[in-house]
């Protein structure tokens, strides 16, 4: 995937450019489905080019004075967008003044003049511009005008209900991760360089802890203990991981930390993901540090039982595959 961090970088349109745009927070089911329609379009029935414009930082950010909590991260969602296949990826820096752009000079200047759009495709709640005027009745004119068919995708549905970012955040911020990771068609996932903390995990506890500090510009998610797989220098290791403030000790700092399974290395300064697989239990404050020692034993022994159960349910099922 070619990345364009500003308009001017594209010096010459793109072959038969079929375009997306979208925030893409999560890059979830329903962005998916929008990125197969745009790729379908731009291979399958033009031979062309599949182009995704999405906004840096997230326009909420920027316009909300409270912000937004993103799922993604930048580096991420570039890192999933490639995945989907997408071979243009423009990223169009975000400010209040650019949010004073007109749906009219987005359309003439940026989808036609730079990037020669031949079709257009947007989700069904889409809108950009001043005022939001670009919406789907807009668009539709502008591509009956132009020449360019607007193809507008419904929702991915899941239970009845519409796939959305907003949707997801509940989730998450409820620690509801293996729901969310059903929305998301993968787990949620935090990362980061692991970070000193006090020295008491290995030492006190028994129970070495990789810690990353969590940025408040992303979600947090709920308090507390969750089943977690390990992403480190190519290799994915299966762990426990618990997120928020050890009550059970003065210092209150936020942090995200992880007990990597069958694990024994110096890792501080390397950079680590961790996927949240499920929610266990919520953080206590613990009378003592032996109180807290046993039930981190005991969540090691539930996490384990967890994984083992999975891991025997997916052998199951590729069994039950194979007898058809
Ligand atoms: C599985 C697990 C569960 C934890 N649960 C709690 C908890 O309920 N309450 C709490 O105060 N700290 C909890 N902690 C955090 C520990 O207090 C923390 O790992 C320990 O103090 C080590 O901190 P350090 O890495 O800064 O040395 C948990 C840690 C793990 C790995
Ligand atoms: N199984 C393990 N899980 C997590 N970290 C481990 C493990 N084995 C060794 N380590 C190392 O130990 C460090 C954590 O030790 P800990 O005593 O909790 O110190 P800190 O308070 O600095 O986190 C990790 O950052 C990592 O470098």
């Amino acid at each position: 995937m070619q990345i364009f961090t500003d308009i001017t970088q594209i010096k010459q349109c793109f072959t038969n450019a079929c375009v997306t745009i979208g925030n893409f927070d999560g890059v979830h089911l329903g962005h998916q489905k929008l990125f197969n329609e745009v790729l379908h379009r731009a291979r399958a029935r033009r031979g062309g080019t599949s182009v995704a414009i999405t906004f840096d930082p997230h326009p909420l950010s920027v316009l909300r004075p409270e912000g937004i909590q993103l799922i993604s991260t930048m580096e991420q969602k570039l890192e999933l967008v490639e995945q989907a296949g997408v071979d243009i990826l423009l990223l169009i820096p975000f400010s209040k003044e650019f949010a004073k752009t007109t749906a009219e000079y987005f359309v003439d200047e940026i989808l036609l003049g730079c990037l020669g759009i031949v079709e257009l495709v947007v989700g069904y709640d889409y809108a950009f511009g001043k005022g939001r005027a670009g919406n789907i009745d807009f668009l539709r004119i502008e591509g009956e005008r132009y020449g360019f068919p607007v193809t507008v995708v419904d929702a991915f549905y899941e239970s009845g209900e519409p796939v959305s970012s907003t949707r997801i955040r509940k989730l998450i911020t409820a620690g509801d991760v293996a729901k969310a990771a059903t929305l998301m068609g993968r787990n949620y996932q935090i990362r980061g360089k692991v970070q000193h903390g006090v020295k008491r995990g290995g030492s006190q506890l028994g129970f070495p802890t990789a810690n990353l500090s969590l940025n408040k510009e992303y979600l947090i998610p709920h308090f507390g203990v969750y089943v977690a797989q390990i992403i480190y220098d190519g290799h994915t290791y299966n762990g426990v991981l618990n997120v928020g403030r050890n009550p059970t000790f003065p210092e209150n700092k936020l942090v995200a930390e992880v007990h990597i399974f069958d694990f024994n290395k110096e890792i501080y300064g390397k950079h680590i993901k961790i996927n949240l697989l499920q929610f266990l239990r919520g953080e206590v404050s613990f009378p003592d540090i032996a109180s807290l020692a046993k039930q981190i034993e005991a969540d090691i022994a539930l996490t384990k039982a967890i994984l083992a159960e999975q891991q025997h349910g997916l052998a199951l099922s590729y069994g039950g595959k194979f007898n058809c």
